[in-house]
């Protein structure tokens, strides 16, 4: 916790030998033993109760919280549902059993100095000085963007596109199913579970225990989705905030996530995927996926430039619009720092494979499930089975004219902005070729400034190359002679698995 109320204030866990929920109808849900947390959680100053059997029990807003003694080590929480209307306003509490009268007194004492803390940077915030108990999301994510993308992932409608993916969703259970070894016995971090899917998965696999952190509103059909499997679902915890935020019980055997956005990066949620990596994962656990790759390639296509110029395009193209092969730029996210994907520089360099109008730069991405049984890769490449991420390309403000064995150079210079994605600077540039290519000058250079946030979705289905876009049969290049690796799983393999992992869910 970065807190500075969490720095001034110690000590911030107790432990209680039991706590009983309040719930109506009256039906109490004893925990024991269980730990209290003071701290802050989705930036708001709480209680956690965690009990050690796995995962939270309650977390009760502080700035609401009221705390009476019902004997020397018996008390009750009550606090203000701060989630639900005004109208519709029902308290939650818990009875709490210390294990001895000096422990209860120390809960009391560090209650009221937190309460105080807590309500003192309210007065703060509302004379608008900014808080210093934001976790690392808080800090470098604006507020509004945090909350359109949580809202987003909050509705089932997109999880439910994501779950149809069955590319995606296929190739993640295959990756799990197949490497139950990695799984079977272990305890696992579901990062960003949203439907809960991949805990899931983990679950079926054999694995001890899960634990799904969902920061978007998500967190709770999880917990429903999840109940629906009994089998399972005593395995796996839904724990609701960010994971730049929430305790967990127990450091992970290995992190589930399925953290990718268009070209990979969009979103930024790489980045909390390798914060859960260093906050809860073992020395030497796995991560799945353990490394992506971007791939980038210089495309032709005159009728996309006739459409649009100087923007990102999402869509599915032709891999025979490619002009050149890919070059790759890995990222492990077993080793890389959050601070690496704050900016990414990317040296490119090709031989145009024809003479043409080069008119950007395609982009696509796979990533690595690094099995201890099973290697496997999910692509997005154009050619391969169509994903709900497509592929992106950067278009060019001017094109750039190439002849076949012609050099082309550049950049592609990415730097993440605080609305979760990243502004790219692209440029790619021609030698001079004929007399002067000893002198190695270059002729001709175009450049371009885009949102990556921005792009503009042009979903139509991969375009049926036509001679009409200039260029000759023989002088195309084929698919394979493009460095991808083979999507192999069968689409009717995939399509079982999926409605498989669909029927679980019932
Ligand atoms: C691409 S979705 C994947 C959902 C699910 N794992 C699946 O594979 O179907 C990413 C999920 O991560 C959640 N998420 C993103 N950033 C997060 C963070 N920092 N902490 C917790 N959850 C986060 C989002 O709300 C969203 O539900």
């Amino acid at each position: 916790m970065e807190a500075a109320i969490g720095k001034k204030l110690q000590p911030s866990e107790f432990q209680l030998s039991s706590i009983c929920q309040l719930s109506f109808p009256f039906s109490e849900v004893p925990n024991s033993p269980v730990v209290a947390r003071f701290g802050v959680y989705s930036g708001v100053p709480g209680i956690q109760f965690v009990s050690s059997a796995g995962g939270e029990v309650m977390t009760l807003d502080l700035r609401k919280a009221q705390l009476y003694k019902l004997g020397p080590v018996a008390s009750i929480c009550i606090a203000e549902d701060s989630v639900t209307s005004k109208e519709n306003s029902y308290s939650k509490g818990v009875t709490l059993q210390f294990r001895k009268e000096e422990e209860s007194k120390g809960f009391h004492s560090a209650f009221e100095a937190w309460k105080e803390e807590a309500s003192s940077q309210g007065q703060h915030l509302s004379n608008g000085v900014l808080s210093t108990s934001k976790n690392k999301f808080d800090h470098k994510i604006e507020a509004s963007s945090a909350k359109m993308y949580f809202h987003y992932y909050g509705q089932l409608l997109h999880q439910q596109n994501m779950l149809q993916d069955y590319v995606r969703t296929g190739t993640y259970y295959a990756a799990v199913i197949e490497n139950r070894a990695d799984f079977t016995g272990r305890v696992v971090v579901d990062v960003g579970a949203g439907s809960g899917i991949l805990s899931l998965f983990a679950a079926q696999a054999g694995a001890k225990h899960v634990y799904a952190v969902e920061a978007s509103e998500m967190a709770e059909y999880a917990r429903k989705l999840i109940a629906g499997n009994p089998s399972l679902s005593q395995r796996i915890t839904v724990v609701k905030g960010k994971v730049e935020e929430v305790e967990l019980p127990e450091k992970a055997d290995i992190l589930i996530s399925e953290p990718m956005g268009t070209l990979l990066v969009n979103e930024r949620m790489l980045e909390s995927y390798v914060i859960a990596r260093d906050r809860f994962l073992l020395p030497n656990g796995k991560m799945f996926p353990t490394l992506g790759r971007i791939h980038m390639a210089p495309f032709s296509d005159e009728f996309l430039f006739i459409e649009i110029a100087n923007k990102p395009v999402v869509d599915a193209f032709d891999p025979r619009l490619l002009v050149a092969p890919p070059v790759c730029h890995i990222i492990d996210f077993t080793k890389s720092k959050e601070e690496d994907l704050y900016e990414i520089n990317i040296p490119l360099k090709y031989t145009a494979t024809m003479g043409t109008r080069v008119h950007g730069l395609a982009c696509w991405f796979d990533v690595l499930f690094d099995g201890s049984t099973v290697q496997r890769w999910l692509t997005t490449a154009p050619g391969s089975p169509t994903t709900h991420w497509y592929q992106i390309r950067c278009v060019l403000s001017q094109p750039l004219y190439v002849m076949a064995g012609q050099e082309i150079t550049g950049n592609l210079h990415m730097v993440a902005h605080n609305a979760q994605s990243y502004t790219m600077y692209l440029t790619l540039s021609t030698k001079m070729w004929g007399p002067g290519l000893e002198q190695g000058g270059i002729i001709q250079s175009s450049s371009c400034k885009l949102d990556l946030k921005e792009p503009y979705y042009r979903m139509s289905q991969p375009q049926a190359y036509t001679l009409a876009q200039d260029q000759q049969p023989n002088q195309l290049l084929q698919p394979q002679d493009i460095q991808i690796q083979p999507q192999d799983l069968e689409d009717e393999l995939m399509m079982q698995q999926t409605q498989q992992a669909g029927n679980e869910l019932q």
